[in-house]
């Protein structure tokens, strides 16, 4: 594997599941691949447990880390080409990108959709960019459209839970008061969609998802008929596709309660952290033995693992 940027970069999901179990039974199974190899992390935007759980599976696998906040420890980097730079941005995402690919033997990047453009985001510039220009593998740490580490972790979560063969696997969106992105429910239907899981989006009206990541699977604009005999909850806001990046509402009774968990099939909650505790989701069923968030958490070490030793060995 070149890249970790989206699902084309690799060539099996539950094979990448399978390695990121294995690799949580065994962590340091393969630190001999990345022996005398640095990663260069890149945080356009804040982080907690892509930040840490990426430093750690790196050093489990032996590499050395060095992690940078884009903008405030660097330069604002200028991503269009042919303009004259005489604003606020010292350095162009050509020298930036290949002067990184010098430091390092693997780069991996944070960058958030601004969720201004939607043509400008759905091309995905900046991680398109880094992987033209840096000369180094890269690892999509979140990006203006997927969360491919945070993805791989839910399903590695799920196959460690799962009662049943096919489970039912419900993402709703629940209400936020500012825009967020598509990204982490994007990748998270891509992903599914790549497994034979039940799959059901339960959304309000105005919210559907792009149908390049859903593409035909069922969505509903009743909470309650989707959690119908649900196995796992995947809980997640985001902003219109539609009307991009609007805020069409915040409609609290999209709420995750434990009212609505009791509609579900012994339901497990998820959530990719962080959940803004009674905006979301009650603390009841954030507290209750059916939320799996933090076992969910645990696993992006594992995932992201995964994916860095498939790079390490194609390198
Ligand atoms: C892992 C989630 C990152 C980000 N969350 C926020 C609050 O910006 C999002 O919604 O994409
Ligand atoms: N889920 C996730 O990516 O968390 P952070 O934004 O804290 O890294």
């Amino acid at each position: 594997m070149k890249h970790f940027i989206n699902l084309n970069d690799l060539e099996s999901v539950p094979e990448l599941v399978k390695q990121g179990r294995a690799l949580k039974a065994d962590p340091f199974s393969f630190q001999h691949l990345g022996k005398n190899k640095t990663i260069g992390l890149l945080f356009f935007n804040s982080s907690l447990r892509t930040r840490i759980s990426t430093q750690k599976a790196a050093l489990n696998l032996g590499m050395n880390v060095i992690v940078m906040n884009v903008g405030a420890d660097s330069w604002q980097l200028e991503f269009e080409d042919g303009v004259i730079m005489d604003q606020g941005k010292a350095e162009h995402i050509k020298e930036a990108a290949a002067v990184l690919g010098q430091y390092c033997d693997v780069l991996a990047v944070r960058a958030f959709a601004e969720l201004k453009d939607r043509d400008a985001d759905y091309e995905e510039t900046v991680l398109e960019k880094f992987r033209k220009y840096a000369g180094v593998p890269i690892i999509n740490l979140e990006s203006a459209t997927r969360h491919p580490c945070q993805s791989l972790a839910d399903l590695i979560t799920i196959e460690e839970l799962k009662v049943v063969e096919r489970p039912k696997v419900v993402l709703t969106w629940a209400p936020h008061f500012k825009p967020l992105p598509q990204a982490v429910a994007n990748s998270f239907a891509e992903w599914v969609l790549k497994t034979d899981y039940e799959f059901v989006i339960a959304n309000p009206e105005g919210y559907d998802l792009s149908p390049e990541y859903i593409k035909n699977t069922k969505v509903v604009h009743n909470q309650e008929e989707a959690f119908a005999g649900a196995d796992f909850i995947y809980t997640k806001n985001w902003s219109s596709f539609e009307h991009y990046g609007q805020v069409l509402t915040q409609d609290p009774a999209w709420r995750i309660t434990p009212e609505k968990m009791a509609l579900t099939n012994n339901g497990k909650f998820m959530h990719c952290l962080p959940v803004r505790r009674g905006l979301k989701v009650a603390d009841e069923v954030l507290d209750s033995p059916d939320s799996v968030v933090i076992q969910q958490a645990g696993n992006r070490v594992w995932s992201v693992q995964a994916a860095l030793k498939n790079i390490l060995e194609a390198l």
